[in-house]
């Protein structure tokens, strides 16, 4: 303790006399705690107080096995408990004994007492459990941890009680008597010669962030599980409605401690079990008690849980993953659930694997936390089934593990697994943990939006170059395909038909006196006309011939599988069929004619033969009169 809390406690104490072990409890504990003392000295000493001596063997006899030979005398007591534990008994029972009641109103002595006891019980339990420190001294630790606070009852009972109202009560004392309760119990420990650690403890047992040990250290650990077994004991000793209150902070505290469930149940209900004796015992008050586990599964812890702080450190901003929580213990999901979701996140739960795969039918998340032992589908098997389907690749999985053997954590990986989380899951280290999960499924998303943004381009650049394709080769006035398209597909048809031994035929078809179409009616009239031709030649035109326009009132055809009579009749055809038919444009009837140049491929060498021989044969079309079909 500082210098000015030990004044401060000096001046506390000389308003009244403290709580003390009397008379021959306190020398048995002075005598209990040097090394040399004997079996003999202690029963000797509890002997001279026959008050005590008679409490010694009835609490001896109820703690030790039911069934063995009872015990009769002081020293057989002491010899089966121990030294240590008769110097506990003789604490309690002298205190309890001269503090059962007392003249503070508004101080539950008989409460103060039950929640004293239960957190030395529980702290002799967990300590025990978690090897770190001296069971039976724990005890004493916990039993005396909140001494100071029946010392303010004692010294100031008329003050206390308005003090016991206030909202933040060490706040209020410290206002009130200008120390607080933990210092005053801090400082009669120092009294009764304790050791220096039990002060310490009993400073910070109430908020142990406080305290200078560092974190890890075995103080640090001691201060964590005494903090521990103080709550504990509150929920032991609470109303019902008051207990639900306080279990989901105690379920959080214990993943903190490296407690997990299993252990809480284990620990919670031998301390109940211990606590029934001891307050028979004391003569203590302590409300019923269903088993611990069915606490922790109790319906209204639901919305207590809503009370928690969310996991540490932040979320990046604006980025919540969606997860999904496989565990078969309900209040480990319950706990997980609620902390998860205050930290912004959107959790569904699974209670094995085979539900979890079901659930992924309906919605997909971004993560899986899942336990590794569970009923029916265990987390291994499940992330072996999840990865069979490929549209769950990417869901990045946490499997959480009591064991951290390499040949399971290998196991874990090899089923699929992502990264593993330790059992019990400590919040620091699984909000660490989230943060770099987040960061990869961040890094994903952004990756699978520029490869589908990348896809998207290359689609538009696709049908850009298609529409840009389709429009170079296309003639933008009539529609039909162009000069460039028509030598390439008369290229393709001439190497069909050669390398097939068939006929091609080519005409090149002229609309006559166009000139005059032109000069006598206007271009844009002309421009009408050239596509009622065109109209009409793609109408007298069979499906595998293609009709282009070279140009100008110029237009090609070519015949697939056709010889120069079949074209003949052909050509003849599509020449009779634009004579035949007059063109209405502009409100104006045109008879419009052409002049055909008709060619094949027998006997020419290349398509530009085949071309000019065309064209030749054209201008002897015209030049024999127009409207009409030349071929030799
Ligand atoms: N309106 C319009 N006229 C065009 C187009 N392309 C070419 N022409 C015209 O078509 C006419 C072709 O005339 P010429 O080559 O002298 O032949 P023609 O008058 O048809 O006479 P013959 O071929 O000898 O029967 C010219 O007046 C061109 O201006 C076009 O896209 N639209």
């Amino acid at each position: 303790m500082s210098k000015v809390v030990d004044q401060q406690f000096e001046a506390f104490k000389a308003h009244g006399s403290l709580p003390s072990p009397r008379g021959v409890a306190l020398q048995i504990i002075q005598l209990a705690d040097r090394d040399d003392t004997t079996i003999g000295q202690i029963a000797r000493l509890i002997g001279s107080d026959p008050a005590l001596a008679g409490n010694i063997v009835k609490v001896a006899n109820l703690l030790t096995h039911r069934g063995s030979r009872p015990i009769a005398s002081v020293a057989d007591a002491v010899t089966i408990q121990g030294i240590k534990s008769v110097r506990q008994l003789a604490l309690s029972l002298s205190l309890v004994d001269a503090h059962r009641h007392g003249a503070c109103a508004g101080f539950d002595y008989q409460k103060f007492w039950a929640h004293s006891v239960c957190t030395g019980i529980a702290a002799q339990q967990i300590v025990a459990k978690m090897q770190v420190g001296v069971a039976d001294e724990a005890f004493l630790l916990g039993l005396l941890s909140k001494i100071g606070r029946l010392a303010l009852a004692t010294v100031f009972p008329a003050e206390y009680a308005r003090v016991l109202t206030a909202d933040n009560l060490t706040e209020a004392e410290h206002a009130a008597f200008g120390i607080d309760h933990n210092q005053i119990t801090a400082g009669m420990l120092a009294d009764w010669g304790m050791p220096k650690l039990f002060q310490e403890i009993s400073l910070y047992i109430e908020r142990p962030e406080a305290s200078e040990f560092h974190e890890g250290e075995r103080n640090w650990r001691l201060l964590q599980l005494m903090h521990f077994s103080d709550r504990l004991a509150a929920v032991c000793t609470a109303e019902a409605s008051e207990r639900y209150r306080l279990i989901p902070r105690l379920m959080l505290l214990a993943t903190r401690v490296g407690i997990e469930s299993g252990t809480l149940i284990e620990i919670g209900d031998r301390v109940i079990a211990s606590l029934r004796e001891w307050s028979a015992l004391l003569g203590i008050f302590v409300p019923a008690l269903p088993p611990f586990e069915e606490m922790l599964n109790a319906d209204s812890m639901a919305s207590e849980l809503l009370g928690l702080d969310a996991l540490p450190g932040s979320l990046p901003v604006g980025f919540k993953l969606r997860i999904l929580l496989v565990d078969d213990d309900r209040a480990i999901r319950l706990l997980y659930k609620t902390l998860l979701e205050k930290s912004g996140h959107t959790v569904t739960t699974a209670c094995n694997g085979r539900e979890a795969l079901e659930s992924l039918q309906a919605s997909v998340p971004q993560l899986i936390i899942s336990d590794w032992m569970m009923p029916e589908m265990d987390g291994i098997e499940f992330c072996r089934e999840l990865r069979k389907n490929p549209e769950w690749h990417k869901i990045y999985v946490f499997i959480v593990t009591a064991q951290e053997s390499t040949d399971r954590l290998i196991e874990a990986f090899e089923a699929g697994a992502n990264d593993y989380l330790s059992k019990p899951i400590n919040p620091k280290v699984l909000a660490a943990r989230l943060r770099s999960a987040q960061r990869i499924v961040q890094m994903q998303e952004a990756q699978e939006e520029d490869r589908l943004q990348l896809r998207q381009f290359a689609d538009e650049l696709a049908l850009s170059n298609k529409r840009l394709q389709t429009l170079a080769l296309t003639d933008a006035l009539t529609g039909l395909p162009n000069r460039r398209y028509g030598m390439e597909r008369l290229e393709q048809e001439w190497a069909i038909a050669m390398r097939a031994g068939r006929p091609v035929c080519c005409m090149m078809v002229d609309i006559d006196h166009f000139k005059a179409v032109n000069d006598n009616y206007g271009h844009q009239l002309g421009d009408e006309a050239l596509k009622l031709v065109a109209l009409s030649l793609q109408q007298a035109a069979r499906k595998q011939d293609v009709v282009c326009r070279l140009g100008g009132e110029e237009f090609m055809v070519i015949c697939p599988d056709s010889d120069l009579r079949a074209g003949y009749t052909y050509a003849e055809r599509l020449r009779q069929h634009v004579a035949a038919q007059p063109i209405q444009a502009q409100g104006k009837s045109l008879q419009l004619t052409v002049s055909i140049g008709l060619t094949d491929n027998a006997n020419l060498d290349s398509t530009e033969a085949m071309l000019h021989q065309a064209d030749t044969r054209l201008y002897a079309a015209k030049a024999s009169g127009r409207n009409c079909t030349v071929v030799g």
